[in-house]
């Protein structure tokens, strides 16, 4: 018998029974990345000595704080090496999915491009928040799953435990969980068998038009947008003309092929695979993940079903710190946008602050994320405004107003407030359920339901203002809980509720960057912790200073800042003149650093003082779940 090809050398020639189409969903550190690796090195996509940790995680960013943002596909030849099968060669695509709950529109996607999940629980953790939040995303996509238990070497792993708990979660047997190491590579040759096994080959129609779906696209500045795609029905071949179902427009497919660990150019795609395509757009807005394409000669009439434009859930300013620095950030924003759909930014004038833009994000690690690459890939020092969500307000005229800023709230009578909501899965050990019940009571939460996953593990689901979530909720939820509690949510639309919004006005003049939209029964609180803030960071001036918070004209706090006058001249006696404009020059310099707020002048560096402390942003564990 002639030597089998390597099927994993033919993409575009392999026929769909022999491919598996598969992703690894987890809880954030349970391993996902690791065993990922060791799949690349047992498949001999990657040997040794190419081997760095975490292969996959490509950006700088990614690699430091350990998280996956942006998803990738590995094409692996495979070997059944037991049982029935062994010795087949099998294709096996690995598709990576983002961890956290920001991106779960770009994981839905990339779970639709799969037909299996394993699902990894680390040994010595059991299941989390997210474990079942992407868990049921899964089963949502009707997809096959294989409960995997991770670092079974580590001394604190307790397989049989956990065994019981996916089990019952799952509803399968204790045995049917697979125990590994992705440290030490124990069990994944036997995982890898099973993912074969037990995950269903693609099924699609070669001769029905064209379809294949987006589930990532990166923008690369040497070869501009590359579209991560998976084949459904027909196939795409170089120099096709292709055509993108939600926009309609059309391109040419300058290249196709697959990932192995590195790109490989290939003769086209068919049913099943999963590869990359690209055409020399520069915007990933033109290559927009969940999106269909199709061929421009043969189109299909119907798109894949899931397609959604990506939508900013949460907004804050973003100022350079240096006001000459504001075209740099244009540009780097410009930059960015190229590479990432859900970006959003136009630009604004602060009081405050200056020149700067208004952006939107898919949330607060989005936010983050960008704000750390803009400082460090285009060297920027920025101050952005405390975040805020998205409000809907209805007039009693029957207008409608969007605010994404609350300096633009609108004014008049108001009929109705409206923001947005979020579903929270809460899974904390039993001994805590009074903390997470009293701090989901204190953002004004709604408790769903409540269920014991075991005997000392409880799932709490809460409906939450997304507002109180932004915050400094995971922090607390952390601190309140001895770090054992874990937190997933997802959008759940918008309620009516009763918000005000409050201004801060410094001698009578409002301070833009401090109005805050908030519930009446918080207003005061704020009002008076930034009063009290501000009254410590701005010197005094040589007349009395008000500082008030106010909801419309009335005034809920005041502080005040006693007058006096800075005398720059009182050491020097004596006549001489050019010392005594030396001073006076001098002053004149620190005061070009103020900025005007009426008549009251602020440096800058209080407002940025004042704004630091005030977001919850900048603790950096928030951004991990
Ligand atoms: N002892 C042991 N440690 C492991 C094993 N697998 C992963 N780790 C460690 O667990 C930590 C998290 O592993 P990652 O692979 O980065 O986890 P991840 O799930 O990809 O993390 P995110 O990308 O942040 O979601 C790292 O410090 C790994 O070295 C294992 O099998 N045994």
């Amino acid at each position: 018998m002639p030597p089998m090809l390597d099927p994993g050398s033919h993409p575009g020639a392999t026929s769909p029974e022999r491919i598996r189409n598969f992703c690894i969903i987890a809880h954030i550190d349970h391993g996902k990345s690791t065993l990922a690796d060791r799949m690349l090195q047992l498949t001999e996509v990657v040997d040794a000595r190419q081997m760095r940790a975490q292969y996959l995680d490509r950006m700088d960013i990614e690699r430091e704080r350990g998280i996956t943002i942006k998803s990738q596909a590995v094409r692996m030849p495979w070997q059944v090496r037991e049982g029935d099968l062994a010795g087949d060669p099998f294709v096996l695509n690995m598709i990576d999915t983002p961890g956290h709950v920001d991106f779960t529109y770009e994981v839905s996607r990339s779970l639709a491009a799969c037909e299996g999940a394993v699902l990894l629980v680390d040994a010595a953790q059991g299941i989390e928040a997210q474990t079942l939040a992407n868990l049921y995303l899964a089963m949502e996509n009707d997809m096959t799953i294989i409960p995997v238990l991770n670092k079974i070497d580590l001394p604190a792993a307790q397989p049989d435990k956990y065994a019981e708990e996916l089990a019952h979660l799952i509803g399968c047997e204790p045995s049917d969980c697979l125990r590994v190491s992705g440290k030490t590579g124990d069990g994944v040759p036997h995982l890898l068998d099973e993912i074969v096994r037990q995950f269903k080959p693609p099924v699609g129609d070669a001769a029905a038009p064209t379809r294949a779906m987006i589930f990532d696209s990166v923008y690369d500045v040497y070869r501009g947008v590359v579209t991560y795609i998976r084949v459904i029905d027909g196939r795409l071949d170089p120099r096709d003309r292709i055509k993108m179902m939600s926009t309609g427009a059309v391109h040419e497919l300058l290249e196709i092929g697959v990932i192995s660990p590195e790109p490989i150019k290939s003769g086209g795609l068919g049913v099943g695979e999963v590869g990359y395509l690209i055409t020399g757009v520069k915007d990933v807005r033109q290559s927009r993940v969940g999106d269909t394409v199709t061929l421009n000669g043969k189109p299909a009439t119907e798109a894949l079903g899931g397609y959604k434009d990506p939508k900013p859930m949460v907004y804050s300013g973003l100022y350079p710190i240096d006001g000459s620095d504001y075209p740099i950030l244009r540009d780097a924003l410009d930059k960015l946008k190229l590479n990432d759909a859900a970006l959003n930014y136009e630009p604004e004038t602060s009081t405050a602050l200056g020149f700067g833009f208004r952006c939107g994000f898919l949330g607060l690690l989005h936010l983050e994320i960008i704000r750390e690459r803009l400082e460090r890939e285009f060297a920027l020092d920025l101050i952005s405004t405390a975040p805020n969500v998205v409000y809907r307000v209805d007039m009693e005229d029957g207008a409608e107003h969007i605010v994404t800023n609350p300096s633009e709230y609108p004014a008049g009578k108001i009929g109705s407030v409206y923001e947005p909501t979020v579903r929270a899965t809460v899974l904390t050990p039993n001994d805590y359920v009074g903390a997470v019940m009293e701090l989901c009571q204190g953002r004004r939460g709604q408790l769903l339901g409540m269920d014991y996953l075991s005997a000392d593990r409880v799932e709490l689901r809460y409906t939450l203002p997304l507002a109180e979530i932004i915050y400094d909720f995971f922090d607390q939820l952390k601190s309140r809980t001895k770090g054992y509690a874990s937190l997933d949510y997802e959008p759940s639309g918008e309620q009516e509720s009763d918000l005000v919004k409050v201004d801060i006005l410094l001698h009578g003049e409002p301070v833009d960057a401090f109005s805050a939209i908030v519930h009446k029964d918080k207003a005061y609180n704020y009002g008076v912790t930034i009063a009290a803030k501000l009254r410590g960071l701005i010197p005094r001036q040589q007349f009395e200073v008000p500082i008030q918070a106010a909801i419309g004209s009335r005034v809920i706090a005041r502080e005040t800042i006693r007058a006096i006058r800075k005398d720059v001249l009182a050491k020097c006696y004596g006549g001489d003149i050019t010392r005594k404009r030396k001073l006076i020059e001098k002053q004149k310099e620190g005061k070009k650093r103020m900025k005007m707020v009426g008549r009251v002048e602020v440096p800058q560096e209080a407002f940025i003082a004042a704004l630091s402390t005030s977001d919850g942003t900048d603790g950096k564990a928030s951004a991990k779940k």
